[in-house]
Parts: structure tokens; C-alpha cells; sequence
């Protein structure tokens, strides 16, 4: 479950967060909408600790992020353990962050390697069935720059998930891909739903929200100011503002 309480987060003069209250229950998909600037990215950032809220709280399943309570004061977690919570909320980004120069299966391996005990045989045991689940277990062997747009995103989405994480991220997953290729990640992202993964995705795919999402919430200059089941914020006119921020299909 991911739960935010009254995030607010100001760059320089500008206050981009605006004490935003959001919550994404256990195995639900939350799909979150709105315009340019609006502060999408940003929340999301917030809740994986890449970036701290200047006010307010995130728990992921039951978690403080990025802080801790020390007394009547509540404080940022050093570095370290902030990036020890990170590992266990997967994030994936429109533009996929591959290692060029390591395969897919390498990819995918990199992080369990990196970070826990396990031995090399298990790991690359782990990341053939990742591989396999993302569809694509005879691409192991290719580099990022030999793999499609879509391929590269879902071995983005199997390196996330070598992490066992809690929760995943997805910031405009599909917006970088060419058309035909959109429907092959919804798929798997489809498939982590039907799995009970609790999930955010930012978007401005309407299949996706009407497919896969449980819940949308649109976000307008730093605030939530409607969210609902997908269903209801698709279809009443009192939200038509929201689905233009959504592409048909
Ligand atoms: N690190 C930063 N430093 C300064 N300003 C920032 C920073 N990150 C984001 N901003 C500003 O915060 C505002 C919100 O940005 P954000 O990326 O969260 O919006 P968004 O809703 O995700 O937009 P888009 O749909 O275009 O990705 C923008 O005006 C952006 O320029």
C-alpha cells in the first residue's frame, strides 16, 4: 500500500507540490493524469526517496520514506538507507536507463548482483524467468541497441522486478515507443496487475487507464482535484478536462 499525507515540494521560488493526499491500496493500480508541469514526475519521485518532500509523509507498506522520527522531530534517513527503502520500490522510466553496454539478461542481473548475497547461478536463474515473463527469453543475449523500443522497456520492467520490489513506478512507460509497439509493454503490465503488484503509473494512455487501472487521479498545478474509479473519472462530464490528458485507444 502506498499512502501520502499533504506532500508539498517547492523548487527555488516555485511550489510544484501543493500538499498532495493520495493513496494506492495493496494490489490496486493507480493511473495518475494531468497536464505538463503539473507535478507527476515529481510526486512519483518523491515516493521512491530519489527526491525528499519538503513537507509531508509517504509509507509504502507501512514504511516511512525517507525519514525517520527522532523524538518529537522527524529526519531525514541517511543516504544510505534511503537507498537501501529505494530498492524495494521499482521504478521504470520513459526512456528505459539500460546499461548500453551490458546485455538484457546482464541488465537484469546487475542489481541483485550488486546488492544482495545471492550467488551468480541464482541470480541468472531469476533473471531468465524474469526474461521469460516479460516475453522475452530468447533476447537474453542481445545488447540494448539490438532490441526494440518495446523490448528495451520490458527489460526495464524485468530489472525492476529482479529487485522482488514492494510497489512499482512507472513514469510514462509507453510515451517514448512507436505505436504499434505500446501494446506489447500494456501486456505485461497488464500481467503484473492480474499479479496483485501495487502499481502507479503516470500516463496519457487511455487504454491503458480503461484496461488496467483501478483507480485514476488527475493532478492539476501541484494538487489532486479528481480521482476516482476509472470508469467514473472517464465518463462524467464533470471530468472531461481530465480525459483530455489521455490519448484515445
Ligand atoms: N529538479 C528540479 N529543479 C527545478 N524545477 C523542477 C525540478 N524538477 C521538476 N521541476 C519543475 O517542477 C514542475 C513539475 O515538473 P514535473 O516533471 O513533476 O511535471 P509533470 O507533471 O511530470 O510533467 P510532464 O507531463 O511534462 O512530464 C515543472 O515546472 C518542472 O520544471
Amino acid at each position: 500500500m502506498i499512502v501520502m499525507h499533504g506532500i508539498r515540494k517547492r523548487f527555488d521560488s516555485v511550489e510544484v507540490l501543493k500538499g498532495v493526499d493520495y493513496s494506492v491500496a495493496r494490489g490496486s493500480v493507480s493511473c495518475l493524469i494531468g497536464p505538463s508541469g503539473s507535478g507527476k514526475s515529481t510526486l512519483l519521485r518523491c515516493v521512491n526517496g530519489l527526491q525528499l518532500a519538503d513537507e509531508g509523509e509517504v509509507w509504502v507498506d507501512g514504511e516511512l520514506i525517507g525519514l525517520r522520527v527522532d523524538g518529537d522531530h522527524v529526519v531525514p534517513l541517511p543516504e544510505k538507507e534511503i537507498a537501501d527503502q529505494r530498492r524495494h520500490i521499482g521504478m521504470v522510466f520513459q526512456r528505459f536507463n539500460l546499461f548500453p553496454h551490458m546485455t538484457a539478461l546482464e541488465n537484469v542481473m546487475a542489481g541483485p548482483l550488486r546488492v544482495s548475497g545471492a550467488g551468480r547461478d541464482d541470480t541468472r536463474r531469476l533473471a531468465l524467468a524474469l526474461l521469460d515473463q516479460v516475453g522475452l527469453s530468447a533476447r537474453g543475449d542481445h545488447y540494448p541497441n539490438e532490441l526494440s523500443g518495446g523490448q528495451q522497456q520490458r527489460v526495464a520492467i524485468a530489472r525492476a522486478l529482479a529487485m522482488r520490489p514492494k510497489v512499482m513506478l512507472f513514469d510514462e512507460p509507453t510515451s517514448a515507443l512507436d505505436p504499434e509497439l505500446v501494446g506489447e509493454v500494456l501486456a505485461v503490465m497488464r500481467d503484473l496487475a492480474a499479479e496483485g503488484m501495487t502499481m502507479i503509473v503516470v500516463t496519457h494512455e487511455m487504454g491503458f487507464a480503461r484496461e488496467v487501472a483501478d483507480h485514476v487521479c488527475f493532478m492539476d498545478d501541484g494538487v489532486i482535484v479528481e480521482e476516482g474509479h476509472p470508469d467514473t473519472v472517464l465518463t462524467n462530464p464533470r471530468t472531461a478536462r481530465a480525459r483530455e490528458f489521455l490519448k484515445r485507444g
